[in-house]
């Protein structure tokens, strides 16, 4: 299980000195076992500090954070992080920059082994790690470094994935990626979460995603946590939200033209597919 909770919790920077920053105030949210949630809000809102909280990077300043049955607070020892911390896959922006061994079998397997993995296990779970994210066995013994952008993350993903994490957090993983890749990447991750059962958490400035893989949406500004919700909770009546802390899925845009045209929807549409479906059933009728 890895239920996780925020009870009141307030993180400073630079405690005491004259640069102390309050970057987040008296956050509570509840994330639930094998959900899919993704943060939101403008830079500088705090979803940053909110993820590196939950990894066990920093410490909350006062509150609480409970991952399972362990819990996080100002006093928590090393060790206790360290036990959080090795429920949690963290990928990086840009994780391809942090590869670094000889073969991409090797990088892969590197993380298992540090945990305390034997060679032979750490191989084991480095190939099925491969298979997850689409990695041909060809390429186990390629220099990672000869690989398209693409797959160098891919590589660096299936690293995180070799230490069978049971909560992944994701910070803007399609950054750089050609649309394509984009796309490729979403659909790794939506498929992780639907068959392997894992905790996704996704920090991101596209709202399409968002809308598109969410079940649940945190929308930060200025250090709160202003809105949570599903997708169509907040993207169906975006007002208030628009301009302050989020922009408008194009979806969104395109449905809200739609409405004043007569269209209506049920479910209100989160995905381009789900919009035409709507759209073509309401002209095949002649109900709009
Ligand atoms: N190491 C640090 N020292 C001092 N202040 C910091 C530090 N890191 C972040 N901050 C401040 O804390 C606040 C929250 O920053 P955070 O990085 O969590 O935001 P973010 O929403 O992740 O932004 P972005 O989308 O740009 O990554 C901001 O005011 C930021 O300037």
């Amino acid at each position: 299980m890895s239920t996780i909770e925020f009870n009141g919790v307030n993180f400073s920077y630079q405690v005491g000195t004259p640069f102390e920053v309050n970057a987040l105030h008296d956050i509570n949210v509840r994330i639930s076992d094998r959900s899919y949630t993704a943060i939101v809000g403008h830079t500088g809102s705090g979803k940053s500090t909110l993820i590196q909280l939950l990894d066990g990077l920093i410490r909350p300043t006062t509150g609480t954070i409970k991952v399972g049955n362990e819990t996080i607070s100002s006093t928590s020892s090393n060790s206790e992080l360290g036990k959080i911390r090795s429920k949690i896959g963290f990928v990086f922006q840009f994780p391809e920059n942090q590869l670094f061994e000889e073969t991409v079998l090797k990088d892969i397997s590197f993380g298992p082994q540090n945990f305390g993995k034997s060679e032979d296990e750490a191989i084991v779970l480095a190939k099925e790690a491969m298979q997850l994210v689409g990695l041909d066995d060809s390429l186990a013994q390629r220099s990672p470094f000869e690989l398209s952008g693409g797959q160098m993350r891919r590589v660096a993903i299936a690293g995180v994935l070799a230490m069978k994490p049971e909560i992944l957090i994701l910070d803007e993983p399609t950054a750089g990626l050609d649309p394509r890749g984009q796309r490729e990447t979403m659909q790794l991750f939506s498929q992780l979460h639907r068959k392997n059962n894992i905790n996704v958490i996704l920090v991101t400035h596209q709202m399409e995603d968002a809308a598109a893989f969410a079940n649940q949406v945190l929308v930060m500004n200025d250090g709160n946590l202003v809105k949570a919700g599903s997708p169509n909770e907040i993207f169906s009546n975006p007002e208030g939200l628009i301009g302050n802390h989020l922009t408008i899925p194009k979806t969104t845009k395109v449905a809200n033209e739609l409405t004043k045209g007569g269209f209506r929807f049920d479910p209100y549409p989160l995905t381009l597919e789900e919009l035409s479906r709507q759209v073509a059933k309401q002209l095949e009728s002649g109900s709009n």
